[in-house]
């Protein structure tokens, strides 16, 4: 009670631009309102907006995306270790702009968890006192209770925040679990410290493959614990980085940039490396005379055997046993899929965008096959499933949850691509209604069954693709923010055909999939590359085959396109894919020529209006 009557004065003074009273909060707090006041932030407005556009989301999310890979990893830990309590975890940048958030469903539905979305921005000067702000700030763990939030609107909050540094002790990012006021619960706090250590961690072997790792620690039994210290250690003894727990382990001797291991370790180098490379323990002293244990992490290789792969570096054709081979020579292509393994490795939920027949359905058969899962790839047409039974299909029923045909009941999509990859096709088209049922699913990869009431826990690769623009959507309130970003934590954007510069080796492998061993001449690739391609690869895939007819399965030359070029210039860029309507187009196109190309007499002479005269004579 001391502690409510300790804010309440302080709140008191906060709001009547009083002194703030002496010992009522933590100095980290006092001294953040004061600079909040000094700014002219008024403590009972409400802040203003504070959430960045879609792009710049995206371009801090590429930004960051080697944090991103462990983060996210670690968020979905914290997540399980913490599910249940009502709470949000989310990922800021350095400059406390929100990238990712996995939500409790309860809490993403209330007011603060909608205000903790990707794009907000939480730093002091925009959000007054919070906790991601206040850590990024003073580069250490911070918790913010209540109504030690600055603006008082924010006072049913608690939030709990961790720098992840670099070991140069920059920010790099921020690891923050929120909820509610009344759910707050002390161990949260040292689980987000915990997971910000293991991405610092991790960021070390991730950055340094090329090096040693060593850790060590005073107590041997502490050297498998976030406490040891870790050193990433060229082969020339240079220490290259340092993590927090090292830094403080070696405090008072200097561990500036480049530092040898000789001048941080009384054996030197060399020495060590004997003991250390034969895989065992050592025992030695630090140059202020402390004894540590310590053991070999890693063992640094030499070149690029495991370096992680740089845009520019991957294969002209994504191959993996038991995927159709993806041609991806293309360097637009090349960067969107440079850290595709990884990003499955770690089972990020993988977004793929395109327009129509770019491949999206061949790139989700190519996540699941790099997966390495051996249940099922399980692809449903978001857009085919009317919204009433969506959320029965994907989730399944029980037998007599309805009263038609379906009264067998049924494991539901989401089951059955246990231990596999849920593909899920036209994305957009997801019925509102489902798209929370959806969320939740994607949180906790957890499902009941309509009509039942176990739950399930399952373990699927996600994968979605849309030729829609979702970010449009979510800005019109058809699609839930929240969904759209956790499906796109790892992003493809599939190139049109048209701006493929890997055109040539597209056609060649298409006529090799089509009719191996016929040649197709460079001078019909160069004419087909002189299309617009609405449809893409399929498009292209059907343009081949008809050639191929034409010349009788021989050859492919550039005469072998004629006919079907002049038949689509008989009718419009829309019409040319729909059978059905060329027939009307080249109708009133050809009616339009005879009018000496005049929109209002056509519209006369066949009975049309001026607008689908125009439409199809363009
Ligand atoms: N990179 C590629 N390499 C080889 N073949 C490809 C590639 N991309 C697409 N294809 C081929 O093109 C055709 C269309 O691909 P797919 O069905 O995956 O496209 P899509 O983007 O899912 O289409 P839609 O949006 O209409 O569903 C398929 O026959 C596929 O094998």
């Amino acid at each position: 009670m001391q502690h409510l009557s300790g804010i309440d004065r302080a709140r008191a003074a906060l709001e009547g631009g009083a002194r703030l009273p002496a010992g009522t909060l933590s100095p980290a707090v006092a001294e953040s309102w004061l600079r909040c006041r000094d700014l002219g932030l008024d403590p009972r407005a409400t802040p203003q907006g504070g959430v960045i556009a879609f792009a710049d989301v995206n371009r801090r999310r590429e930004a960051s995306s080697a944090l991103r890979r462990l983060a996210l990893a670690e968020m979905q830990l914290l997540h399980s270790q913490i599910a249940g309590s009502n709470f949000m975890i989310a990922l800021g940048d350095a400059d406390g702009v929100v990238l990712d958030t996995i939500s409790d469903h309860r809490f993403s539905d209330s007011a603060a968890g909608r205000s903790i979305i990707p794009g907000s921005i939480w730093n002091e000067s925009d959000r007054g006192t919070n906790a991601l702000g206040l850590a990024a700030l003073r580069r250490e763990p911070v918790a913010v209770y209540g109504r030690e939030h600055y603006f008082s609107c924010h006072g049913h909050l608690s939030c709990m925040a961790a720098p992840i540094l670099d070991s140069g002790g920059r920010v790099l990012g921020l690891l923050d679990a929120s909820c509610s006021e009344e759910a707050r619960q002390q161990h949260t706090h040292v689980l987000v410290r915990m997971a910000a250590s293991q991405i610092e961690n991790g960021m070390i072997f991730q950055e340094r493959t090329e090096s040693f790792i060593f850790a060590f620690h005073p107590r041997v039994e502490y050297l498998d614990t976030l406490s040891a210290g870790l050193l990433a250690v060229s082969r020339d003894g240079e220490v290259l980085s340092l993590n927090r727990p090292a830094n403080s382990l070696l405090a008072g001797l200097s561990t500036a940039n480049g530092v040898h291991f000789d001048a941080l370790f009384e054996a030197g180098f060399d020495m060590a490396m004997d003991g250390l490379l034969n895989g065992g323990v050592i025992r030695i002293r630090d140059r202020a005379g402390s004894g540590v244990f310590m053991v070999c992490r890693q063992i640094g290789h030499r070149g690029s055997i495991e370096t992680p792969r740089r845009a520019g570096a991957a294969p002209a054709v994504l191959a993996s046993p038991g995927a159709p081979d993806f041609v991806c020579e293309d360097h637009e292509l090349r960067r969107a899929t440079a850290e595709l393994a990884e990003a499955v490795a770690l089972r990020m939920p993988v977004h793929v965008t395109g327009e129509t027949g770019t491949g999206k359905e061949l790139m989700a058969r190519h996540v699941h096959a790099l997966s390495g899962r051996k249940g099922e790839f399980v692809a449903v047409n978001c857009g085919a499933v009317p919204e009433a039974l969506f959320i029965a299909e994907i989730f399944g029923h029980e037998r007599g949850a309805f009263t038609n045909a379906r009264t067998e009941g049924a494991p539901g999509l989401a089951r059955t691509a246990d231990g596999g990859t849920l593909f899920l096709d036209e994305v957009a088209d997801i019925p509102p209604s489902a798209q929370t049922a959806l969320l939740r699913f994607l949180d906790s990869m957890e499902l009941r069954a309509v009509g039942g009431h176990k739950t399930h826990k399952v373990d699927v690769q996600i994968v979605s693709a849309t030729n829609r623009n979702l970010e449009e959507l979510v800005a019109s309130r058809a699609f839930r923010a929240d969904l759209f970003y956790r499906l796109n934590a790892y992003t493809v954007r599939l190139p049109p055909l048209r701006s493929r510069s890997d055109f040539a080796l597209v056609v060649q492998h298409l006529m090799d999939k089509i009719a191996p061993g016929i040649a197709i001449t460079d001078a019909a690739i160069a004419r087909l590359s002189l299309r617009n391609w609405p449809g893409n690869i399929r498009e292209l895939h059907s343009v081949l085959q008809r050639a191929l007819v034409r010349r009788h399965l021989e050859f492919v030359d550039e005469d072998s396109f004629a006919d079907q070029e002049k038949s689509a210039e008989d009718c419009c860029e829309e019409c040319r894919d729909h059978p059905l309507n060329r027939h009307k187009c080249r109708e009133i196109r050809s009616a339009f020529r005879a009018a000496g190309d005049n929109v209002s007499k056509t519209a006369r002479m066949l009975g049309l209006s001026r607008t689908t005269v125009y439409k199809h004579a363009r």
